[in-house]
């Protein structure tokens, strides 16, 4: 992740320590992939207490941009900035391939350099990427747009075949599928730099002569 905003797009990025208290002064904080505290109990069940996650909620109240990728994306919701669960796959394997995705609600900051409903090539890597939610929570998902990415050929059985949610406020995102590993052609797919370049124009700083 610190690879793709440094080098690839060019901006200043920090890494911050789950003991840090006050985020004050970024623009934006990404919860990027992994395995933290060893996925014990279930993805993200214990990364949500670190004394971090206070700075983060605090950081989202306040209407500023957050991104959970993969593992991010499970912090999110076990801390209950975003609706739904992570479960395991349906084929309880860890998945590690190309998705194709669509971008079912492009009118967003995360997604608005994608056309509508584009269909984009991005790598998941997972074993609790299952996306639950119960019918009441897909309905009100539906209702305020809030599904920005879906599978085109769902993988791990999530629900709504969903890949990607953001919160009702629309300034946080998670997602399953990894944006920064596709940002350059070596990599084998460029389609991630759009979510990070969306995010980055929509929080540019206007500066008035
Ligand atoms: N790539 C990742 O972030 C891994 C996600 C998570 N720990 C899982 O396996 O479900």
């Amino acid at each position: 992740m610190v690879n793709a905003l440094r080098d690839i797009l060019k901006m200043e990025a920090d890494l911050v320590s789950a003991d840090t208290t006050t985020l004050t002064g970024y623009d934006a904080v990404i919860l990027p992939g992994g395995f933290s505290y060893g996925d014990y109990l279930r993805s993200g069940a214990i990364a949500r207490f670190a004394p971090v996650m206070t700075a983060v909620k605090a950081f989202a109240a306040a209407g500023k941009p957050v991104m959970g990728i993969c593992n991010g994306f499970q912090i999110l919701t076990e801390a209950g900035l975003l609706p739904g669960a992570l479960q395991a796959n349906r084929s309880s394997k860890f998945i590690c391939k190309t998705s194709e995705l669509i971008v079912k609600n492009n009118q967003t900051q995360f997604s608005s350099a994608y056309a509508s409903q584009a269909h984009i090539q991005l790598p998941i890597a997972h074993g609790e990427g299952n996306y639950y939610c119960d019918d009441e929570t897909l309905t009100t998902l539906q209702e305020h747009q809030q599904i920005v990415f879906e599978y085109v050929d769902n993988p791990n059985g999530s629900t709504a075949n969903i890949a990607g949610v953001m919160n009702q406020a629309g300034n946080v995102l998670g997602m399953m599928p990894h944006p920064e590993r596709a940002v350059e052609a070596i990599l084998g797919s460029t389609d991630g730099l759009g979510i990070f370049q969306s995010l980055i124009a929509a929080n540019k700083e206007v500066t008035h002569a």
